[in-house]
């Protein structure tokens, strides 16, 4: 089966592996994996297959969004790929994970557009507790803060005129904000998929993201490095746990 989007054929996926905003950042995952080649970079969706351990793995970037992650999350899903991780960005609401942070969202409030389009207001966007407990476990044992818990999925990046909800959400303790993983929950559990994320903190939601935005920093690149390795490795034990 030809997938038409991501321009990629079925048979070439694996069953499992990791998504991620940034072409440039698929391209990184794929170089820390052996046997790496790339099979497409269509629109922002670049997908690489490589292997780790003898797991083989897809990586793919979905841009940013969830519209267009979705079309990514449905197509790897539909040919054939059953475990996803997103490796992802996010800006947080606690002084507690400062910049450099990792975060593994155990479920995201469904605060984008794409998701009321596919599923009820009560439906819920959460990840599956073996992938979570995987990259809990994993990120706990690297250096640096770690934290397991409720994730905000916003569409809108900088502010207009109208007040974000960030306040009520910091005040009803979720952890950050980015803008996808509500659609890679709610997509994965509509078509029979499991799906985890993890998060390098970039700076405070709060911030004036228009002047201090600096995904690029030392510090959020070292976080993004160690988040890569700690999915590749909750994949490879996911896929050893499922061979068993
Ligand atoms: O770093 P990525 O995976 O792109 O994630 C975050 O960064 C982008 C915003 O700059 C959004 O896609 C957001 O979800
Ligand atoms: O959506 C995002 C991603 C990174 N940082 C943010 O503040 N927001």
């Amino acid at each position: 089966m030809f997938l038409p989007i991501l321009q990629v054929n079925a048979e070439d996926l694996p069953a499992q592996g990791i998504v991620c905003g940034d072409p440039r950042r698929a391209k990184l995952i794929a170089e820390k994996l052996d046997n790496a080649r790339e099979l497409a970079f269509s629109r922002e969706y670049r997908v690489f297959v490589g292997e780790r351990d003898g797991v083989q793995m897809v990586v793919a970037s979905h841009g940013v969004g969830s519209p267009g992650a979705a079309v990514c999350f449905e197509e790897l899903i539909k040919g054939g790929v059953k475990t996803l991780i997103r490796v992802g960005t996010a800006g947080s609401y606690t002084t507690e994970a400062p910049s450099g942070s990792l975060i593994v969202s155990v479920a995201a409030a469904r605060e984008e557009g794409l998701t009321r389009q596919l599923v009820p207001a009560g439906f819920p966007a959460v990840a599956d507790s073996k992938i979570v407990d995987a990259l809990y476990e994993i990120a706990s044992a690297t250096e640096g803060i770690v934290k397991k818990g409720m994730t905000v999925t916003y569409d809108a990046f900088f502010a207009g005129v109208l007040e974000f909800p960030h306040q009520a959400y910091k005040r009803a303790g979720m952890l950050a904000v980015e803008m996808e993983i509500a659609a890679l929950y709610v997509v994965a559990s509509l078509r029979g998929a499991r799906a985890g994320a993890i998060l390098a903190i970039d700076g405070y939601a709060d911030a004036d993201l228009a002047n201090e935005y600096d995904p690029h920093t030392e510090t959020v690149s070292r976080a993004v490095e160690k988040e890569i390795e700690v999915a590749i490795q909750a994949i490879v034990r996911l896929a050893k746990e499922e061979r068993e």
